[in-house]
């Protein structure tokens, strides 16, 4: 049975691969070709030893893809000796339409390419990666793996936005969750480091990235999300605002004469960290409170002021929790932030250790913290191999038995 799988993240300037071998979970090659559509593009290609890391410009998708199968030609593995089981592609947004990693088909195309008005920045540059990748690999079941798939188990009082009926009915407005692939395999991991079976654990999992949302997990199924009808709403990002009063717009709009599509840009690009502080680049912003900096400073409290926000919203709703999870580059990496979101919470069961938290240790709770905190390197690729198989194999039967 042929085990590997090529996963696809295209991000609106960046397409992100692995490749990945099921039957042991390793990862056989990988890269990444960035700055797409801007000046100074740059491509990485890593298979064993052989490397490559060129400047090159990357005018679109589909010259990225051919750039990326270049290299598998040049510097191996031999894509055609290896022979794929699946292609699996991130796609942010499913929309109500899919709830379960998808086999693409014209149709489905058509359908997320009907949600990019849900997500602007993101189902676009997905889909052209799918169609490049499916004009260039024809034989080969290519699988859709949503973001927001995870989510699609939350109760109506948590999806619902109290808006007019008419923008809830005719035009889709509730709330989705973003982040699912990496949400769901955390809250697995973390219940293997517990010890329980995932539908016996309730978890709050904290996804730090770029993009970064919290989700409330109950007995393995997300039960809320802080990321909404877009990947905007909730904690404050690299370059997005997340939470804000909505009358601001208005202001912004009224006050400065702002349009929708600058507003949509202001909140989606030059927010967040980037807004406070001037970047977005999280290490950055650590050195420079090091150093004395005050907006970076702030910068870095108003961010874990979010955090505690949905940390109470979701200890609440959950009743009970038995793990709090740190993930994404942030989340596995910035000791400070772990620290500042959870401090003086001992009266609610929540004690770190300062030392395991400084090492990076998996468990950064005390022994006697009666909420277990954990730090669980996220591994979305890995996940979306994992469906993509799945959905793949389960095609072939079907085809097979007819
Ligand atoms: N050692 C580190 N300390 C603090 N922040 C880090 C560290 N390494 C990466 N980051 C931060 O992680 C963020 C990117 O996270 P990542 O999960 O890779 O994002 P995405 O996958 O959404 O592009 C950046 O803000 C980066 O500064
Ligand atoms: C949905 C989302 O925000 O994704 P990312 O963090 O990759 O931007
Ligand atoms: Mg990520």
């Amino acid at each position: 049975m042929n085990s590997h799988v090529l996963v696809l993240n295209s991000g609106s300037s960046s397409i992100k691969y692995q490749l990945l071998n099921l039957a042991d979970g390793s990862v056989v090659a990988a890269g990444l070709a960035e700055r797409i559509g801007e000046s100074g593009g740059h491509f990485r290609h890593t298979w064993n030893d052989h490397r490559i890391a060129l400047d090159v410009d990357l005018p679109d998708h589909d010259t990225a893809m051919r750039r990326i199968l270049a290299a598998f030609d040049e510097e191996g593995p031999d894509l055609t000796g290896i022979s794929l089981a699946a292609i699996g592609h991130r796609v942010v947004h499913g929309g109500d339409e899919f709830s379960a990693p998808t086999l693409i088909t014209d149709k489905v195309c058509d359908t997320i390419d009907r949600l990019s008005a849900l997500a602007p920045l993101h189902n676009p540059a997905n889909l052209a990666g799918i169609r490049t990748a499916r004009s260039l690999f024809t034989d080969i079941p290519h699988v859709a793996v949503f973001d927001t798939a995870f989510h699609a188990t939350m109760p109506e009082a948590a999806y619902t936005y109290a808006v007019p009926d008419s923008w809830r009915t005719e035009h889709g407005v509730r709330r989705y969750g973003f982040h699912g692939t990496s949400h769901s395999y955390v809250a697995g991991k973390a219940a293997g480091e517990l010890r329980a079976e995932p539908g016996d654990v309730n978890l709050i999992t904290l996804h730090l990235g770029n993009g970064a949302s919290a989700c409330a997990v109950r007995a393995g199924r997300s039960v809320d999300t802080s990321m909404g009808l877009t990947p905007l709403e909730g904690l404050v990002m690299g370059t997005r605002s997340g939470d804000l009063d909505p009358a601001i717009l208005m202001h912004m709009h009224r006050s400065a004469g702002l349009s929708s599509a600058e507003l949509d840009d202001a909140l989606n690009h030059d927010s967040g960290l980037r807004g406070l502080a001037g970047e977005n680049d999280m290490r950055r912003l650590r050195e420079r409170a090091e150093a004395g900096d005050r907006r970076a400073a702030l910068a870095r409290e108003v961010y874990c002021h979010r955090i505690r926000k949905y940390l109470g919203a979701y200890l609440v709703e959950l009743g009970h929790v038995d793990g709090i999870v740190f993930t994404g580059g942030v989340g596995e990496n910035d000791a400070g932030i772990r620290r500042m979101s959870l401090a003086g919470l001992r009266d609610l069961g929540i004690v770190v250790d300062d030392e395991r938290n400084a090492r990076g240790d998996t468990w950064i709770s005390t022994r006697g913290s009666g909420i277990a905190v954990l730090v669980i390197p996220t591994n979305e690729e890995l996940e979306i191999a994992r469906q993509a198989l799945s959905v793949a194999q389960t095609a072939s039967t079907f085809h097979d038995g007819i």
